[in-house]
């Protein structure tokens, strides 16, 4: 971290010659936000990602400062006292940032110093919720013309998630640290000096009771193999195929961890749907909370993914949801002489199986497009 290659006066260094492939024009640069609970080793990743030799030229952007850490001191740039803005550049041809907002303007700023590197990591403060940040992404079409989501990595504290996790919130209020690992594509389950094996079994059953999709890594100092965590490619429909694969395997949580609690809920369903019917269904659950659980409690979905049949269309059509937003995204895939079978898995709270089940069908299949 000491070996910052920056002009004194100049908030965008020289560059060093670094190997790797310039981006083609027109290629986006995929964004990984990461998030995890307050001291969860958030900062431990980033800088093992921004010492490493990887061959990447990763620009990383903090958006939180603590105490004590070698890469926040030698991000610490100030003047007259303030912290501000500036890109550095790593040896290893990482450029890092740090700022105070949501980082979101740090990413503007970043894009014109294209071609400089080819990933973007992006670190939420602990509290945060990285759906808003998603979301982002997902409304900001001059960004996105740029950049695009690849994934939402969680990192997790062994020894201290399952306190985290049983927190008792305020009635209508969402645990943070569940709703981090709800919205994750990958968790990265940190610590694991510190918990014996059947500590580690537990917390691993909780977040995949909680996250029926995600993928789960254990390591110390977050040392993870980040061939593991980039390019996951979570919210396009390159993953199509792994998607489909990956959904048939989800299985309803049948006993809540926690009550109350955000679980997975899956079903299938055969046939060919009306999109604009299934567009009123998505839109029923995710904008108007019209579905109430047993208990009369509105259902509330914090991710959604799903492979459908579109009548009419040859290839099967992926769908995203991250809070109130959606996507309904044709994948390359063709279906196949089998039968077409829809398969949705919501990550939420107050979510009956049943009833999802029952609403979709009696809302948007067409029961002629059955093949
Ligand atoms: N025992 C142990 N300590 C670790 C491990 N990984 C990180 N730590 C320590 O945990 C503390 C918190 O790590 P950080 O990387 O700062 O966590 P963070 O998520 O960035 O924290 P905030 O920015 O405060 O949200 C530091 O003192 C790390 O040295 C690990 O695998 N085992």
């Amino acid at each position: 971290m000491d070996e910052v290659l920056m002009d004194e006066d100049d908030d965008c260094p020289e560059l060093v010659p670094i190997a790797g492939n310039p981006l083609s024009p027109g290629e986006q640069i995929p964004v990984t936000i990461i998030t995890g609970y307050l001291g969860a080793g958030k900062t431990t990743l980033l800088n093992y990602i921004l010492t490493e030799q990887h061959n990447k030229r990763i620009a990383v952007i903090l958006n939180e400062f603590g105490e004590g850490s070698a890469l926040e001191k030698s991000l610490a740039v100030s003047q007259a006292g303030e912290l501000y803005e500036e890109w550095l550049e790593l040896r290893n041809g990482c450029l890092c940032c740090s700022v105070k907002d949501n980082g979101l303007k740090a990413i503007e700023n970043l894009m014109q110093k294209k071609g400089k590197f080819d990933y973007i990591l992006l670190e939420t403060t602990g509290l945060a919720d990285p759906g808003a940040v998603a979301s982002m992404f997902w409304v900001d079409a001059e960004l996105g013309s740029d950049i695009y989501l690849d994934g939402i990595v969680t990192v997790i504290d062994a020894k201290y998630a399952m306190q985290h996790l049983t927190e008792e919130k305020p009635e209508g209020l969402v645990n943070e640290a569940a709703r981090q690992i709800a919205l994750a594509d990958l968790t990265i389950i940190n610590k694991t000096d510190l918990v014996n094996g059947e500590e580690l079994n537990h917390l691993r059953d909780t977040v995949r009771s909680i996250n029926g999709l995600v993928k789960i890594l254990e390591c110390q100092k977050s040392r993870v193999d980040l061939s593991q965590v980039l390019d996951l490619h979570s919210f396009d429909n390159k993953d199509g195929v792994n998607l489909a694969e990956k959904l048939q395997l989800v299985k309803t949580t049948t006993r809540p961890h926690l009550d109350k609690s955000i679980l997975t809920v899956t079903f299938e369903v055969a046939g060919s749907l009306s999109e604009d019917v299934l567009n009123v269904f998505i839109q029923d659950l995710l904008w108007e909370k019209a579905f109430k659980n047993q208990a009369g409690l509105p259902m509330k979905v914090i991710r959604l993914k799903g492979i459908v049949s579109i009548a009419g269309k040859a290839n099967q059509v992926m769908l995203q949801g991250v809070h109130e937003l959606y996507e309904l995204d044709e994948t390359p895939q063709v279906w196949g002489k089998e039968p077409r079978v829809n398969r949705l898995v919501f990550i939420g709270r107050n979510l009956d199986r049943e009833i999802l089940q029952e609403q979709f069908i009696s809302t948007v299949l067409k029961v002629g497009d059955r093949n």
